[in-house]
């Protein structure tokens, strides 16, 4: 049985894949950030990953009986085959990525689906897609976890995203403790991160930080 979306599990959304770890298994890492409390994590395993497909497949298997256990969504990014194959909580899209449509008709109420948008006519274009569970927009800060990262959104369009949006917003990008109250107050319903956590000496610390900022409710 697959866990249905609330926006409520964007609060500490941790975004990781092998290449954000080099040296580290990410059952290892993903064991460390369920018991810190992330409340969702998305399986993004791209770029510099040197995993073949299959061995991509038995990672996620893995991946996802952690996150069952812990009663946490798992989100696959980008790859539908793959999200429905390890019978994901759900997919998370991009505007390059398979038109938004065919990936809600694909997945056809089987798992939720998140699409990126970092610009007004994005987002107003997403609000009239039906099956959308939320948006995911940035980079809101310089990041160097993605090469072909938009240009930096920044808070104040991040406002105007989230004040247009029919969906609640996830921030991702760059994100840093220290932002996560300012981040709040643009009325995002929480972060997506990955060097923040992946890269943080104290998980318990980062997530807590990320589950107790107070994030804005649709
Ligand atoms: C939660 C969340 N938001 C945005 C993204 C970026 O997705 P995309 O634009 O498809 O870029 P890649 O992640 O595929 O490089 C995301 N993955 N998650
Ligand atoms: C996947 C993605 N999409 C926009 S920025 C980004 C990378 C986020 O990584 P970090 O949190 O380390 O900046
Ligand atoms: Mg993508």
């Amino acid at each position: 049985m697959s866990i249905s979306f609330d926006q409520k599990q964007l609060a500490a959304y941790f975004v990781c894949g092998t290449q954000d770890i080099p040296g580290q298994r990410l059952t290892t890492v993903l064991k460390r950030a369920l018991a810190a409390g992330i409340t969702a994590f998305q399986y993004r395993d791209k770029g510099a990953s040197r995993l073949t497909s299959s061995e991509r497949l038995a990672l996620g298997e893995a991946l996802h009986t952690l996150c069952a256990a812990a009663g946490v969504p798992f989100i696959v990014d980008d790859d539908v085959d793959l999200a429905l194959s390890l019978g994901a909580d759900g997919i998370h899209v991009g505007q390059s990525d398979t038109g938004i449509q065919q990936v809600v008709t694909a997945v056809s109420q089987q798992m939720f689906v998140g699409l990126s948008c970092s610009t007004l006519a994005e987002v107003r274009v997403a609000n009239q897609v039906a099956g959308l569970a939320y948006l995911g927009s940035g980079p809101i800060f310089p990041t160097s976890s993605k090469a072909d990262a938009d240009p930096v959104v920044g808070l104040t369009n991040l406002q105007e995203l989230v004040t247009a949006s029919s969906r609640p917003i996830v921030a991702i990008g760059g994100i840093t403790e220290d932002q996560l109250p300012t981040l709040a107050q643009t009325g995002v319903a929480g972060a997506a991160v990955i060097s923040m956590l992946a890269q943080s000496n104290d998980y318990q610390r980062t997530v807590t930080a990320m589950r107790t900022v107070g994030w804005s409710m649709q």
